[in-house]
């Protein structure tokens, strides 16, 4: 076909594709994370992660004078199909009550639990983030809430918003490190890899890898949201 090499920017669809160039055409390819989700093995993060996550947490922002001003309940779902990254982050940045994300799929009762505490104690609104995937969606989350505690409450799906618009300063420096990296990966003669960063090391991952292994979210994080929303 006369390509010398080809820089795959995507999630694993992309990534299926660019493994097939290679083994069936013999292009060789290097992958380049690109997906909000974040859900990608082989790399900390993936390029417009944070800036969706910057996007969401400015309408938490707002969304949380109404609730204040207006004494209410928000239940606001980000996205993520399969992925509470967004959600988590958001959530912890956001100071929202609770958190609900597909990878921890618990009963809502905990969750009425921690929002009916805030009330007894005075609380006059509450947030609770749901990620995309969690099921039943926010709408579900919101309808349970309003049936067991008697207050209103308000859903706020954020929806495509979230991906797209001008990137934050982290995702314009992630692109700029992996894209060099892709460049100098191809000259060194790599080929079906992902290049990724953990910490400040650049690492390569076999384009497989990358839809075979899963990223688990921060389980860290995650705790930390729970712990502080008291
Ligand atoms: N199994 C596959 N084989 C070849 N090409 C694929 C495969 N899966 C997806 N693609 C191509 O990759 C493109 C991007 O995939 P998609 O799943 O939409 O996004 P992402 O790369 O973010 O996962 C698709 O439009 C399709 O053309
Ligand atoms: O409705 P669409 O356009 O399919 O997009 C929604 C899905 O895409 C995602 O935003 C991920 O998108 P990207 O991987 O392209 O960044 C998921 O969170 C969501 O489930």
């Amino acid at each position: 076909m006369g390509v010398g090499g080809l820089i795959v920017i995507g999630g694993d669809g992309s990534f299926h594709g660019a493994h097939f160039l290679e083994q069936e055409h013999g292009v060789r390819v290097i992958g380049v994370p690109g997906t909000i989700d974040n859900d990608l093995f082989g790399t900390d993060y993936t390029i417009g992660y944070h800036t969706a996550v910057q996007t969401a947490l400015n309408a938490v922002d707002r969304l949380r004078d109404t609730g204040a001003s207006h004494e209410r309940i928000f239940v606001i779902e980000v996205m993520g199909r399969h992925a509470g990254h967004i959600a988590l982050e958001v959530a912890l940045a956001g100071g929202a009550e609770d958190v609900l994300i597909p990878e921890d799929p618990r009963p809502l009762s905990e969750v009425i639990d921690n929002v009916q505490a805030g009330l007894d104690r005075g609380k006059l609104s509450s947030i609770v983030i749901v990620a995309e995937g969690y099921p039943g969606g926010a709408n579900a989350v919101s309808e349970a809430i309003t049936q067991a505690t008697g207050q209103e409450s308000r859903v706020s799906i954020l929806g495509h918003i979230q991906r797209g618009g001008s990137p934050v300063a982290q995702d314009r420096v992630l692109a700029s490190v992996l894209g060099e990296g892709a460049v100098l990966a191809l000259l060194e003669g790599r080929t079906g890899v992902m290049v990724g960063q953990h910490g400040h090391d650049l690492t390569y991952t076999p384009l497989e890898a990358t839809w075979t292994q899963r990223k688990d979210v921060l389980r860290s994080l995650y705790a930390c949201v729970r712990r502080l929303s008291v």
